[in-house]
């Protein structure tokens, strides 16, 4: 740490942030194997809050494992860095008055842990995106599981690197029981009924 780094005080708070955008910020975490449904439900839940005109930004791999977090990879090293930096950076964008959705394997109890730490309890909503291994493997929309099973992917999550499930997640989304558009009625509601929007 630098003791020589001084905070300057903002005029503007995260409560004027939020007044001007008439929501409340928080961290809607996505977490669950690949293939599991993250992206689709999380693109789908931004969709529906950006058509009833709230501030929202999907962090995924595309703009993050591309850009800011280039230098890593799949180690349990790196994707501890991986969710610490992802952390760090949502709990700028709730200080932005914005709903933020993430959509990261974050495959572990402990880095999960230190992301509610980071971004803090009252503003971290973990939902378990709980689909049964095999059938993540059936759908592999990426063409992965193929990959990592004939030994092409070290580490990958669910075969040689393990997934540790939410014990308790605020929400839980059970891909073979309910369709996409359900999943996304429940974290819209989550939202409503808890005053976030
Ligand atoms: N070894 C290994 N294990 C798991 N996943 C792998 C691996 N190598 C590449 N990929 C692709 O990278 C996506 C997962 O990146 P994440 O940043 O979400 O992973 S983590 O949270 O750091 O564990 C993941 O994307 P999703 O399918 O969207 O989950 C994969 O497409
Ligand atoms: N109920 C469901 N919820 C979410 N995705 C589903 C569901 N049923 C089937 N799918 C399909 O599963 C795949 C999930 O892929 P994706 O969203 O990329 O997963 P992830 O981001 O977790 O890797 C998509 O092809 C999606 O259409």
């Amino acid at each position: 740490m630098n003791h020589n780094i001084i905070i300057h005080p903002h005029k503007v708070s995260r409560k004027k942030r939020e007044k001007i955008k008439n929501q409340r910020g928080c961290v809607l975490w996505f977490t669950g194997l690949s293939g599991s449904g993250k992206s689709t439900i999380a693109n789908e839940v931004e969709n529906q809050l950006n058509k009833l005109g709230f501030h929202t930004y999907l962090l995924d791999g595309d703009n993050i494992r591309h850009g800011l977090n280039k230098d890593l990879g799949f180690s349990e090293k790196d994707r501890s860095e991986n969710i610490r930096r992802i952390a760090e950076l949502s709990k700028l964008f709730v200080d932005a008055g914005i709903i933020t959705l993430t959509a990261f394997i974050s495959p572990f109890i402990k880095d999960r842990q230190k992301a509610k730490e980071i971004i803090g309890e009252r503003d971290f909503i973990e939902i378990f995106i709980d689909t049964p291994f095999a059938e993540c493997v059936k759908r592999d929309p990426k063409g992965l599981y193929k990959k990592a099973m004939r030994g092409e992917i070290k580490n990958f999550t669910g075969i040689n690197s393990p997934y540790e499930k939410p014990v308790n997640p605020t929400i839980h989304i059970k891909t073979l029981e309910e369709n996409i558009e359900e999943s996304v009625k429940k974290i819209i509601n989550y939202l409503k009924i808890n005053n976030y929007i």
